[in-house]
């Protein structure tokens, strides 16, 4: 498979449109056709910040651990009210996605964590979003719950942990009950990994 057959843009000229906590803009620039042709593009694109999530499994109990919470853009869709999703938060400035990831854990899900396990990386809306996401895995056990988790009063969190069975779990994202993308690929990476039999 060949990663370098399309030439970089020409011309790159952005506008930021808003800048809150992260920035929105709108670029224009030419691409290259495949026929030679440039071609100007206009597109709006969000700057945020690589992110990083994390499933924690409990391979003795056949458990793993979910949070629940309020999110924007699912509710804007279809008004979903609260998503079920593995835990994940945004990298600092200068934080390592697994400083990130530990610190998250414990944030969210008062769960501290010991090995961890990289697993890859991806983008996640890539038309639309610079945000790369690192993926992790961790084993636990119930000593590992050492806090109440919740995120951070101050950022205006509330999450719900969620500690559910794999196979439940597995039966609800199959009846299309789970419908974050990050959640889903980890749930199918864990059942691949053969670690939950
Ligand atoms: N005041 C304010 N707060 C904001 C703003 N934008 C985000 N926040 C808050 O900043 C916090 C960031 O929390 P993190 O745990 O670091 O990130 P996250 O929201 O969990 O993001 C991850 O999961 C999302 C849901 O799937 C992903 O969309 C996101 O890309 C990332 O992976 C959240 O409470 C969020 O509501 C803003 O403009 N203003
Ligand atoms: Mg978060």
């Amino acid at each position: 498979m060949s990663h370098d057959k399309i030439p970089a843009p020409r011309g790159l000229d952005e506008k930021i449109l808003a800048d809150e906590k992260y920035s929105f803009s709108r670029l224009t620039y030419e691409i290259r056709r495949a026929d030679g042709r440039w071609e100007k593009h206009e597109r709006n694109l969000f700057r945020r910040p690589d992110a990083c999530v994390l499933l924690p499994y409990d391979c003795a109990r056949g458990k793993v651990l979910l949070t629940r919470q309020f999110r924007l853009g699912a509710f804007m869709n279809d008004e979903t009210p609260g998503l079920l999703e593995a835990c994940a938060g945004t990298l600092d400035p200068g934080e390592s996605p697994d400083a990130c990831m530990r610190r998250e854990a414990m944030e969210e899900m008062g769960l501290k964590v010991g090995e961890l396990r990289f697993l890859f990386e991806a983008f996640v809306s890539p038309a639309a979003s610079t945000e790369k996401l690192y993926f992790f895995a961790a084993p636990y056990g119930p000593e590992a719950r050492v806090g109440d988790g919740g995120g951070m009063e101050e950022e205006g969190e509330e999450i719900e942990v969620v500690e559910a069975a794999f196979v439940e779990v597995l039966r609800e994202a199959e009846a299309g009950a789970i419908r974050d993308g990050k959640t889903l690929t980890l749930l199918y990476w864990l059942k691949g990994a053969g670690l939950m039999a």
